[in-house]
């Protein structure tokens, strides 16, 4: 179905492949995961299936992509379109209308269906995706998981034969990622769907895989089955790490899997309870907010919430999309939108907030020029910016125009212009879109150090297995309140939709990383 034969590929300004001598090929109803670490080539190769590469982004791509036989390059682009559904990483940047039912029909109108059967299928996308509410709705004040959503649903509503999605699941709150995740593998089993998915959450797509590519950031890509792949791969979900670490045979990939191979470890905790980390006793109060209101025309986004950040406290800010995170952060900020209730303690420039869209906010020529302006504007010595950027995300040219960089690498380099700042107070919305785990890594050891010095940092996240390594605390909202609050090690593991792959494993033993398995095992 899917067939690259030698591609290889180079931007226009750039000396380095980004793909080379690429072979493989994608069976009929298959679907395929591609890993690789952040900036190593995922998208461009995404983008080569649909000709976005190098039809849009220029470079030269030489070699043949096929699809059922038929070289793309001697597609129209109406023939590709009728093929290939394409979801970018940036939902935003991809909508043309201005409202969600619109955005729906536009593709189906594209491609001429009639009025009938647009309206039948518009009615089913919303009810699939669970947006049947914000039909009416204007695109732009969504939020990031309802806006995701609708950027699948636009996709799939024309039933393309072949589907690529790059990072479907970043924005996705748990249960919304595993329902779009069943709806995607139900098009392969049912339909015979072709799919492509890149995605650094891999624990929520990997049992859905049929087989997975590996893209090295030498642009050389590795294809086959999931587990052949993973165990030789650095780049590894806890489940997977766990089974290497631990040489069980076969590697584990789905939780039953696991749960069988930790059976004998798991009964001698239950007997014997092994010793859990306590969390570090919280310091002073840096910020309280009390009965904080946010209203908008359609919606009570925040209604009513207390909280109080303390000093040296990572705390996690969890809920399912749309439940009101992003405005309650920047309300926090000051620079929100805020009906009613008070902020105290945050004093003015002391609160850092890094967005959602965080690349928004680079608009200077290189990588170095953010840098050494984010240096100059807070009195820091030169390079410190460029040093943390180093420790997040290694081998950005700094040099290189932000525009160019992928995803991730824009994500961490304005992470970096914010924590080097080292304000008081860190508010951080999703701040691992497009970030592979060696670079969570980095952020869990750049946030822990920044919390050890006594700084307050609030995460609006739907990773768990960032939560479980990073943050001491979780507040979980819903429909605009908070239901619950306390240490991540009681809100987690008790949770179906917030537990990580370990407590899935190890339940009821509340055990939550790779890390704390090992050590529970001496
Ligand atoms: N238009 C461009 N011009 C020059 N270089 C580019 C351009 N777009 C991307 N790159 C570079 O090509 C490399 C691959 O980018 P790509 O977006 O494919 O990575 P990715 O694996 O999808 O990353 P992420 O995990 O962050 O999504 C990156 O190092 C990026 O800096
Ligand atoms: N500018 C706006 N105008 C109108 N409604 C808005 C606006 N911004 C957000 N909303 C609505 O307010 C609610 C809360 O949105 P918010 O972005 O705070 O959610 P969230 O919890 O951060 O979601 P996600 O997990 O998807 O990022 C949603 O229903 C959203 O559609």
């Amino acid at each position: 179905m899917i067939r690259l034969e030698q591609v290889s590929f180079r931007y226009a300004n750039s000396d380095a492949l980004r793909l080379r001598d690429v072979n493989l090929e994608i069976p009929e109803g298959e679907l395929a995961l591609v890993i690789g670490p952040t900036g190593s080539g995922k998208s461009t190769l995404l983008g080569c299936i649909n000709n976005l590469v190098p039809q849009f982004t220029g470079g030269v791509r030489s070699g043949r992509v096929l699809l059922d036989g038929i070289d793309t390059t001697s597609l129209l682009p109406r023939e590709l379109a009728t093929t290939v559904g394409y979801v970018g990483q940036d939902p935003l940047a991809g909508f043309v209308t201005d409202v969600v039912e619109e955005e729906l029909a536009y593709s189906m109108e594209q491609l001429g269906f009639s009025p009938s059967e647009m309206r039948r299928r518009v009615e089913e996308t919303l009810d699939l995706l669970g947006i049947a509410d914000l039909r009416g709705r204007p695109l732009r004040n969504l939020s990031g998981g309802q806006q995701q959503r609708v950027a699948i649903g636009s996709v799939l509503a024309s039933s393309p034969r072949i589907l690529v999605l790059d990072e479907p699941s970043s924005a996705l709150d748990p249960v919304a990622a595993e329902d779009v995740l069943a709806l995607v593998s139900r098009l392969v089993r049912d339909l015979g769907t072709t799919v492509v998915i890149a995605e650094h959450r891999m624990e929520r797509v990997i049992e859905f895989a049929d087989s997975v590519l590996r893209v090295d950031a030498g642009g050389s890509v590795t294809h086959g089955p999931t587990r052949e792949v993973l165990a030789g791969s650095p780049i590894r979900p806890p489940l997977v790490e766990l089974g290497v670490r631990q040489r069980w045979d076969p590697l584990p990939l789905t939780i039953r899997e696991g749960r069988r191979h930790a059976a004998e470890a798991r009964r001698g905790w239950v007997e014997q309870p092994p010793t859990l980390p306590a969390p570090p006793g919280a310091g002073p109060v840096t910020l309280a907010a009390e009965r904080i209101v946010v209203r908008y025309p359609q919606v009570v986004a925040v209604a009513g919430v207390d909280v109080t950040l303390r000093r040296g406290e990572v705390t996690a800010l969890m809920g399912r999309n749309g439940s009101g995170k992003s405005t309650l952060l920047w309300a926090l900020h000051g620079a929100g939108r805020r009906d009613a209730g008070t902020v105290r303690g945050a004093e003015a420039g002391q609160v850092a907030l890094v967005p959602q869209t965080a690349s928004d906010l680079l608009y200077l020529a290189s990588v170095a020029a953010e840098c050494a302006n984010a240096d100059a504007e807070a009195e820091l010595a030169p390079g410190s910016t460029l040093e943390v950027l180093q420790q997040l995300v290694p081998g950005i040219d700094p040099q290189s125009h932000p525009r160019d960089l992928s995803e991730g690498q824009k994500l961490a380099v304005v992470l970096a212009a914010e924590l080097s700042r080292r304000p008081g107070v860190i508010l951080l919305d999703e701040p691992t879109r497009g970030l592979d785990y060696s670079a969570k890594q980095a952020l869990n050891g750049i946030l822990t150090q920044l919390a050890e010095q006594g700084h307050s940092i609030v995460v609006a996240t739907h990773d768990v297995e960032l939560v479980a390594t990073t943050c001491h605390r979780v507040v979980v909202m819903a429909e605009g309140e908070v239901v619950s609050d306390g240490p991540t090690r009681d809100v987690l593991p008790g949770s179906a939709l917030l537990a990580t792959q370990v407590a899935k494993v190890t339940n009821p033993v509340p055990l939550l990383t790779v890390e704390e398995f090992l050590d529970a095992l001496h």
